[in-house]
Formats: C-alpha cells, sequence, structure tokens
C-alpha cells in the first residue's frame, strides 16, 4: 500500500525530467533535535540515491536557527528568500530554544520561510506504520489511515494584534484571526482534492462556527462553495471540540480532514499520538502552484528534554523525506524508502518513544541497511 501522500493527489505530483535529474536540496536542521534528525536523513537519502543511482540529491547546509540568531540578531539572512528560491525543495529540522521566546523563533524561522514563499497547504497524513502500534485499546492499522490538511497561510497565524498599557492593571492584548476568501477556498479546494485522489472520497471539514461567529461561519459557507466543485466528495462538517473525541472513538470513520491553521495544528499532534507517536509523523509545506520550493519537516519541535541524547526518532525525518521525493517526481523511491523504514519497525528496530530501546543512531544505519537489502533484491530480480 502506498503511503497517505502529498503527491498522488491535486495532479500536481512532480514529474522527473528526463535523464538523470539532480535536485537541490536547502538543508535547515536549525534547533534543539533538529540536527541529529536532519543528519539522519540526509544519510538516508544519500544511501538511497547511491543505491538507485536514477538521480542525484545536492544537499544545500543552511545554518540558520538560534545559534544563527544569537550571532547575528535575526533568524534569516536579508537574501534568504532568494537563496531558497534557488532550490527545489527545502528539509528543515526543528526551530525553539529554551533561552529565547518561542514566538521570536517561530516567526523568525518557520513562519518567516513558509509564508513569504506561499506555502499555503500544509499536508500532514498520519497512518499506524507496520510494526508500530495505536495507544487506542482496539485501533487496527486499517482503522487509521488520514491526510490532515492544515491552512499554512493566515487564520489564527496572520500576525495580527497589538499589546497596549503592558506592566499596567489596564494591560490589553489581541490576537485577531484573519480568513479571507483567497485563502480559504483555495484551501479548501485543495482539501476536496486531495480527499478525491483517496480511496473513500470523504472530507471533514473541522470548525468552530457555534462560537466564532464571523471567521468560521465564512470558513464554512466557502466550504459549501468548493464542495458543489467535487459532487464526487463525500463531506461533513464537525465542531473542532467534537472532532477529537470522534479521532479517539471513531478513526476508522475519517478519512481526510481540513481545518485552520490552529486547529489543524492541534488536531495533527493529537493524531500522531494516536498513531503510535509524534517522533513519525510527517509533514509537507507545499506551494501547490509549484511557484516556489516547497519545504519537508517531521511534524515535532525541537524537544528540548531529549536533545543531544541520540534517543530522537528519526522516522518523521524520514517520512518528510519519502514526501519530498514524491512532490519531485520520485514516487518510486519514496515507496522504496518507506518499505525500508517499515521492515526495520517490523524487525522490532524503533526509539524509546515507540515502546523500543535503539537509538537514532541504530535506527538510521538499519534503515540505510535495510534499503541497501531492498534494492539489491530488486535489481536480482530484474524490477
Ligand atoms: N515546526 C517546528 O519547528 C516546531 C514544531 C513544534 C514545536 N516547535 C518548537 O519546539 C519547542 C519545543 O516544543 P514542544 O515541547 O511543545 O514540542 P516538541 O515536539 O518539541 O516535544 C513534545 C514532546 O515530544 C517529544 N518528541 C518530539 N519529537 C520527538 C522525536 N523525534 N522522538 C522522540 N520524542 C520526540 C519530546 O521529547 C517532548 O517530550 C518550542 O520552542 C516550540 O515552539 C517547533
Ligand atoms: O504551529 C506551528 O507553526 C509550530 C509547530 O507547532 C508546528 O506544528 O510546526
Ligand atoms: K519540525
Ligand atoms: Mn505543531
Amino acid at each position: 500500500m502506498s503511503p497517505a501522500t502529498v503527491t498522488e493527489q491535486n495532479g500536481t505530483e512532480g514529474i522527473a525530467p528526463p535523464g538523470r535529474p539532480t535536485y537541490k536540496i536547502a538543508s535547515i536542521p536549525a534547533d534543539g533535535i533538529g540536527p541529529e534528525v536532519i543528519s539522519a536523513g540526509i544519510q538516508v537519502l544519500e544511501t538511497l540515491t547511491k543505491e538507485l543511482d536514477t538521480f542525484g540529491l545536492e544537499f544545500g547546509h543552511l545554518d540558520w536557527g538560534s545559534a544563527y540568531y544569537r550571532k547575528n540578531g535575526q533568524y534569516l539572512p536579508d537574501n534568504a528568500l532568494d537563496i531558497l528560491k534557488g532550490y527545489n525543495a527545502i528539509l528543515f529540522g526543528a526551530v525553539g530554544d529554551p533561552e529565547i521566546p518561542d514566538h521570536i523563533s517561530l516567526w523568525g524561522l518557520r513562519l518567516a520561510i513558509c509564508q513569504p514563499l506561499q506555502q499555503y497547504a500544509n499536508v500532514r497524513p498520519t497512518r499506524i506504520l507496520r510494526g508500530t502500534s495505536s495507544p487506542l485499546r482496539s485501533c487496527s492499522r486499517r482503522d487509521l489511515d488520514w491526510v490532515i490538511v492544515r491552512e499554512n497561510s493566515e487564520g489564527e497565524y496572520a500576525g495580527h494584534g497589538g499589546t497596549s498599557h503592558l506592566n499596567e492593571a489596564w494591560s490589553v492584548a489581541t490576537e485577531v484571526s484573519i480568513f479571507t476568501r483567497h485563502g480559504v477556498e483555495r484551501i479548501m479546494r485543495f482539501a476536496f482534492e486531495t480527499a478525491r485522489s483517496r480511496p473513500r472520497k470523504r472530507l471533514t471539514v473541522v470548525t468552530k462556527s457555534n462560537a466564532q461567529r464571523n471567521g468560521m461561519v465564512f470558513w464554512d459557507l466557502c466550504a459549501s462553495k468548493i464542495a458543489a466543485e467535487f459532487p464526487d466528495v463525500e463531506w461533513d462538517k464537525m465542531l473542532v471540540d467534537a472532532m477529537t473525541t470522534r479521532m479517539v472513538l471513531h478513526p476508522e470513520t475519517i478519512d481526510t480532514v481540513v481545518a485552520t491553521n490552529l486547529h489543524a495544528d492541534i488536531l495533527s499532534d493529537l493524531a500522531a499520538a494516536l498513531a503510535g507517536s509524534i517522533g513519525i509523523a510527517p509533514t509537507s509545506n507545499l506551494d501547490p502552484t509549484r511557484a516556489n520550493p516547497s519545504m519537508f519537516e517531521p511534524i515535532h519541535g525541537s524537544a528540548f528534554d531529549i536533545t543531544g541524547k541520540g534517543v530522537a526518532n528519526p522516522v518523521g525525518t524520514f517520512w518528510s523525506s519519502a514526501e519530498m521525493l514524491r512532490w519531485l517526481g520520485q514516487g518510486e523511491a519514496a515507496d522504496l524508502l518507506m518499505e525500508s523504514v517499515e521492515n526495520v519497525l517490523e524487525g522490532g528496530v524503533k526509539t524509546l518513544d515507540l515502546g523500543g530501546k535503539n537509538t537514532t543512531k541504530e535506527v538510521t544505519d538499519k534503515v540505510c541497511g535495510e534499503i541497501e537489502r531492498l534494492i539489491k533484491s530488486k535489481k536480482e530480480r530484474g524490477i
């Protein structure tokens, strides 16, 4: 079975150029466990390209992150976006430092890339990988196979608001959510296309239009309008609070989900945990128009509590790397990578968060070995 992907959908799958293409990848490991999982990801990708020998990857290593911020007073150089536009894709680790306020780091790096590069579709597939299990008592692998589509450019992350009279008894702060027709309709269309590309053709539109009577009511209106373009997709609407209980109690009723920037951020961490661990889940920040490079990263953050211990689960980065390859038009390589990852997990080699006892390096070396074995055996069988 091919994994839930960003690219069997939308008719936007990358078309590999003829010959032996080489893709330029910007690597931004950044903070915390970011460098640990990104170097694991690059090791696995380099093994894959060496063994397959059908395409190449050329990595550009960018040292942007909290150390760069301490030195330069900003997370990105002034020409960062121009630099990134010279690449085919971006592989990102995580941003966040215990000594720097989280809003400075997030807005300084991740959002400073996603928003101007118009990576408006954040795609977060979740499923229970072979060799792992859900914390839900009776949830089988078949029951949990979802794609959460997160609006990635506006909503609660529009950055509108302000603070006045700080330190006074009458301090006031606002955080204004912005929903535009342009922003909502394009993510709805993307989500319906994603749902249409999957066997069940089912979309759940998550909302909170009982309490949030402006933005969320508008969100629902846009959903109904775009739904008319997709008569073959079955869809329903769900309030976000009730959606959490449905995810836990009736996971098998869910397929594709679309939600606002903040709602989907929260639901996708829950989804990852329900599939076994936050350490396995991938994220694709896509510019579906392909005018700009898209960015691929594990869903997790910089994980201060395990940084430097060598125990971070690299699977979220491996899966994100597979999604990146698929986006670039290398679907077979992506499938091979995921098959190797799942074979290794099924063989019992996994990190602590999945109930295993292996280190990041052991899992990574094992996945590389499995890639070599699979490709050799396919070549021997003439496949
Ligand atoms: N996209 C991003 O770069 C991103 C995403 C989430 C959080 N953050 C930032 O990261 C920092 C820490 O945030 P947080 O603690 O809320 O979330 P987190 O994802 O960093 O960690 C939450 C918990 O999950 C565990 N965990 C995360 N990734 C793991 C992995 N690969 N293997 C095993 N265990 C793993 C951590 O050890 C921790 O106990 C903050 O600064 C936050 O803003 C950044
Ligand atoms: O909300 C964010 O953008 C940060 C982080 O939680 C993420 O999911 O990437
Ligand atoms: K991340
Ligand atoms: Mn998140």
